[in-house]
Order: C-alpha cells, then structure tokens, then sequence
C-alpha cells in the first residue's frame, strides 16, 4: 500500500484528490494539511468526507510530511509549492505538484510570467505529467509537474494535428471556457455567486493568461517547431469543466470523417481520451467527475478550417484525476486504477 500525503487538502484539487484516493485500492492517505484550518479535522470542512476520513489537517512541515509518505501531492498555490518540493525530494520522496512551478523547461520563461524561481536546477529533472504525451518520461520521474487544467484540454485537442502536421502552424486559436472551480476556493469577489451567475465573460484576453507559454512549449515540441497560440479564457457560471473550442487552418483539404477516423485510430489506445464519432461534439456535462478528456473534430469546409472540440472535468483531468494517473505510471500501477469508477453522470 502506498502512503501518500495531500499537502494543501483544504482546496479544491486537494479534496478532488481525497475524493479519487478514498476509491483508491493500492493508497493510503497518511498525511493531510492546510494552513487556515489546521487542527480541524477533514470533514468539518467537507462534510461529504464524513465517515471516510477520520484525519486532522496538520500544518505544512516539509521534515514530518516526508516522514509520513511515499508519494507526496502537492496542491499548493504556486511559489507555495517551490518552497517545499526540494526538502520532499531531498528526503527521497516521489513528488507530484499540481502548481506551475516545475512546469516549464526553462526557468527565465516561468520568471516572465510568474516570478523568480527558487530552485532553477529542479526544472530540468522535472517531467510535464501529461501521460498521453509523455508517457515513458513519467515512469521513471521523481518530480511531475501536473499539467495546468487548460493547456490539458487544448494539448490533447491538437497533439494528433500536429503531429501529422496536418494543420499551418501559425494562426491556432483556442477560445476555451472554465467553471469557477479552476480559480481556486480562496474568497474573491470575481467569483461570488452574484458576480458569476447568469454571465458567460472573457478574461486574460490578447496572450496574457500566463497558461498560454505552457501551451507553446507544448504544442512547439510536439510540433517541432515554434508555435503561437491565440488562447482567450472564459468563466462560465458552473461549478467545474472545460470546454475548448480550437481552430486551426487545414495545408491540405480533409474531411470531417477522416479527421475524426485520424483522431480515434491516434487515441485508440488511450484509457481516458475518447473521440467521439465523426461530426459529434462534447460537453463538459459528459465527462463531469470523470478523467476523461472527450474530443470531437469537424471540418468547415468554406473557410478550409478544422474545429476541434475538447472537454474535461477541470479538477479530475486537468489537475487531480490526472495526478492520480501520473501516481499510477510512476508506481507501475495499472494507469486507471482509482480512476475507471469516478462518477459517470448521465
Ligand atoms: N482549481 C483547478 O481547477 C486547478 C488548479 N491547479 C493548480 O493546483 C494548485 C491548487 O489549486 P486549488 O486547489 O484550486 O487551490 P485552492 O486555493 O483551492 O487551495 C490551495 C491550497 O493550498 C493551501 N495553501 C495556500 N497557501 C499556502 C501556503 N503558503 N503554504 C501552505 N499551504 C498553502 C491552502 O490551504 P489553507 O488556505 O487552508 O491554509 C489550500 O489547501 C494551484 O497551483 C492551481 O493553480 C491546476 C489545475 C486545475
Ligand atoms: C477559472 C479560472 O480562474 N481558472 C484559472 C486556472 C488556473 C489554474 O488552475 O492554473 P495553474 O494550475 O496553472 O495555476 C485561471 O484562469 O487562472
């Protein structure tokens, strides 16, 4: 049985990561923390832990978590995280952070969107955690940086393009739209009910979201060459999902239903990507709770531009559902254990 630690259980990744655990047949939890709510135990916060989780939240000490797990997730803000990830590392521990800090192969791009780095030398050990790109790399890693919830769903929607260089590299597009969940439980008045409901807005428009350089280091290695991407994020007013409307322009003509075949045959043998038939789009309702990234792929043949649609549950594929699949690879688990029975809502 692995030990596993959830620091920051207090948020929203920690208790998706609590909820998929506590289903989990090879982990334990043995280690839980928040800083507002130590002393408290788990289920005062979310009663829907009641009888599944008897744990007291503790205070992050790096020394005593490590003393207390294996496996470590951290689901901590990022800056949070980089204080912490080097001392679990040192003590040998497996590392698996759901926050930007490590996701970057260079540290002078992360300091262009974010803020000085403190331990550069960690980022080229570290391994993006996006298993349906880098599958191999993860099993042997001993940091994972957890993919951020965006760039999950857009990478995954244009890996097969890209890699059959189907598409003009310049010129990619990807209007994508979030829950309130992905800004985190921490109070802000953004995201009081009365602010977000009943409204469908922007925000970071014109390359600002600081997801937009994690994209392009992706989607540049997959493409091997340097991509720019047009990437506007919205709020829309549900609880979790993302739904992912791409654009890319066509190099040479293609039908709806051979895009759609390219894309089932690439994912085929994917667990949690599923292509829908040729013409079918999908919704974020469909894969709510579950670690599925679902992907539909139209061609509009007047503009000679191909759609593709990608949908995830923000919290389950696009941060705790996927860090879980990551534990499984580095562990040599089966990929979906804990994962196949999460919550298929009809
Ligand atoms: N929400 C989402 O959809 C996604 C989030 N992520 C990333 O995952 C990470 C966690 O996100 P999320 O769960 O939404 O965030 P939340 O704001 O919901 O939770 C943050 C957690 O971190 C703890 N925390 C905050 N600051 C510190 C600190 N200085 N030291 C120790 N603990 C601290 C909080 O504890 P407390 O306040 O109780 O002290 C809480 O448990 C972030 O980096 C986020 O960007 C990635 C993909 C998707
Ligand atoms: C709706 C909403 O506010 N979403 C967040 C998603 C950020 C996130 O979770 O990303 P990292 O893991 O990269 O920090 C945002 O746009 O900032």
């Amino acid at each position: 049985m692995l030990k596993v630690a959830v620091v920051g259980a207090s948020g929203y990744t920690g208790v998706e990561l609590l909820r998929i655990l506590h289903c989990h047949p090879e982990a334990a939890v043995t280690c839980i923390t928040s800083e507002q709510s130590a002393g408290k135990p788990v289920s005062d916060l979310f009663p829907s832990l009641r009888g599944r989780y008897a744990q007291v939240l503790e205070n992050l000490e790096p020394v005593r978590v490590a003393e207390k797990a294996d496996i470590i997730f951290t689901a901590l803000p990022h800056k949070a995280a980089m204080e912490v990830v080097p001392t679990f590392l040192k003590l040998g521990k497996r590392v698996i952070d759901l926050s930007a800090d490590y996701r970057f192969n260079d540290a002078a791009t992360y300091e262009q969107w974010y803020e000085p780095h403190m331990n550069p030398h960690l980022l080229p050990k570290a391994v993006y955690g996006l298993p349906e790109v880098r599958r191999v790399a993860v099993k042997g890693a001993k940091l994972v940086a957890n993919p951020g919830c965006y760039p999950t769903s857009v990478i995954l929607g244009l890996q097969p393009l890209l890699k059959h260089k189907l598409i003009d590299t310049t010129g990619i597009i990807s209007d994508s739209a979030s829950g309130v969940s992905g800004a985190g439980r921490g109070a802000k008045v953004d995201n009081l009910y009365c602010e977000v409901n009943e409204g469908f807005k922007a925000y970071g428009v014109g390359g600002v979201h600081r997801h937009t350089p994690e994209m392009e280091q992706e989607l540049s290695l997959l493409a091997e060459e340097r991509i720019t991407i047009t990437f506007t994020p919205h709020l829309v007013p549900m609880d979790r999902g993302i739904l992912s409307t791409i654009y890319g322009r066509l190099l040479a003509p293609a039908t709806t239903a051979e895009l759609a075949g390219l894309y089932a045959e690439f994912y085929g043998g994917e667990p949690f990507v599923r292509v829908l038939p040729a013409g079918d789009v999908p919704s974020t309702a469909h894969v709510r709770g579950s670690n599925f990234c679902d992907i539909g792929v139209v061609v509009d043949q007047r503009t000679g531009r191909v759609i593709v649609v990608s949908a995830i549950d923000n919290l389950v594929k696009g941060a705790s559902g996927q860090a879980v699949q990551n534990m499984n690879i580095m562990c040599g688990l089966p990929e979906g254990l804990g994962l196949e029975g999460l919550a298929l809502v009809p």
